[in-house]
């Protein structure tokens, strides 16, 4: 049992010992002192400060310089390459299966047709209860308009998917799998592996969301099998607020197509003739233009995992996480706080989920305070711990801020 008096002088030398803890100083904002604790980067990431320069950049030089040109002199190709060096830094993907585009939903509608037209004979779908909320409407709306039947997943409340469920829902009936890689309430880390693996025993594909694991959780897209894959860019991946997600389609795959047929996905764009013709490649998964300065500032944190390495990174997202743990259990049991997240390190991402009825309540005044985790229903405060710009003494000021608002309660 950790006795709470030493957190303190715990959380000062993890912080020196912490091998990537210069990257920090290169997110805007790492040092305010109205923000003690940023827990939140699993939702919003910071703003890393190169970034800056290269929207600024953008604007004048290329926008504003360049104009109309841009486009042919890299604009209309930055999905892919950013897509490319995503797969290579992060994903275990090699170049020309990944695109940059559109919303996680937007996509996860993309895929999950994609996915049915290719198993036309089966009419099951599955699903885990515990979903991200869009990932199951979309899932819905689909199941209605082709009229399929949808097998729920039954997960334990802080847990999530694992192979004996997934073999327990699935059959030669099921068409597609889709879960998360990351529960993003109870940060549960499926084995992405075994379960693509049981999957494709039952002759169905599998449809992850890495949301909550691209950037802090290494994966081998290719060498595990996954078929096809969604994530978003602007939390572990700092693009910013409403920056477009990515997909990864398997090579072998590349034959399916997607419902959104618009001209940049499309054989020849600016043929601009007749009849939709799909372009070879990830490039027919694409439908309109790109935000191209919307997905400015992924390049920045991209190159900054490869920098650092995404197995480095996730050794500090399991310390992180695990200090934040013992630090609970130290100051935060006490007031009846119970772990909605596992135990287990290597069953977890880099977030963790603790509930107390109070949490609702309290989570206004945390925020008046710069102390910044979220809230999520029924009880949950989700403390999201961002590898590269979360310090192990702001996790130890969000925590004991989180116990004082608890004892004057
Ligand atoms: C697992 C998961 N999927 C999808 C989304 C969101 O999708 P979108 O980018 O379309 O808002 C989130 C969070 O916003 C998420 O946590
Ligand atoms: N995407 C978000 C948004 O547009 C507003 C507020 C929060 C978000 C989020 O990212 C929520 C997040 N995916 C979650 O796991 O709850």
């Amino acid at each position: 049992m950790t006795d709470a008096a030493t957190l303190p002088s715990r959380a000062r030398r993890l912080d020196a010992e912490d091998p990537l803890a210069r990257y920090r100083a290169r997110f805007i904002g790492h040092d305010d002192p109205a923000v003690p604790a940023y827990l939140d980067g699993n939702s919003l990431g910071r703003p890393l400060a190169a970034s800056v320069q290269r929207v600024q950049e953008l604007m004048v030089e290329q926008w504003g310089g360049r104009l109309i040109r841009g486009w042919d002199e890299g604009w209309l190709e930055l999905p892919a390459q950013l897509g490319d060096e995503l797969g290579r830094t992060a994903l275990g993907a090699a170049p020309g299966q990944c695109l940059i585009a559109d919303s996680t939903t937007v996509l996860l509608y993309k895929l999950i047709h994609a996915a049915l037209s290719a198993r036309p004979g089966r009419h099951r779908v599955v699903i885990d209860r515990d979903n991200f909320p869009t990932d199951r409407y979309v899932l819905e709306g689909i199941a209605a308009e082709r009229g399929l039947e949808l097998d729920w997943l039954e997960v334990p409340y802080d847990g999530g998917a694992d192979v004996e469920l997934v073999r327990s829902v699935t059959g030669d009936q099921t068409a597609l799998v889709v879960l998360s890689h990351v529960a993003y309430r109870s940060g549960h880390l499926a084995d992405m592996r075994a379960i693509t693996e049981a999957v494709h025993d039952t002759g169905a594909l599998v449809l992850w969301d890495l949301c909550h694991s691209v950037g802090v959780v290494p994966v081998e897209l290719d060498a595990w099998e996954v078929d096809l894959a969604v994530g978003c860019s602007y939390k572990y991946l700092n693009g910013g607020p409403g920056a477009p997600a990515w997909l990864y389609v398997r090579r072998g795959h590349q034959q399916l197509t997607q419902p959104i047929q618009g001209w940049l996905g499309s054989e020849d764009p600016f043929g601009m003739g007749q009849g939709y013709s799909p372009a070879a490649g990830i490039r027919r998964f694409a439908s309109g233009t790109p935000p191209i300065i919307g997905m400015t500032a992924i390049a920045d944190m991209v190159a900054l995992i490869g920098e650092a390495g995404i197995g480095a990174i996730r050794e500090k997202s399991t310390a992180l996480t695990q200090f934040a743990l013992e630090a609970t259990d130290a100051l935060l049991a006490p007031h009846g706080v119970v772990l909605a997240s596992p135990r287990n390190p290597e069953q977890r991402g880099s977030h963790l989920t603790i509930d107390h009825p109070a949490f609702r309540k309290i989570t206004a005044r945390l925020w008046e305070r710069g102390i910044i985790p979220d809230y999520r229903n029924p009880n949950g405060l989700r403390l999201g711990l961002s590898p590269l710009s979360t310090g192990f003494e702001e996790v130890y000021r969000g925590v004991s801020a989180i116990a004082e608002e608890l004892a004057g309660d």
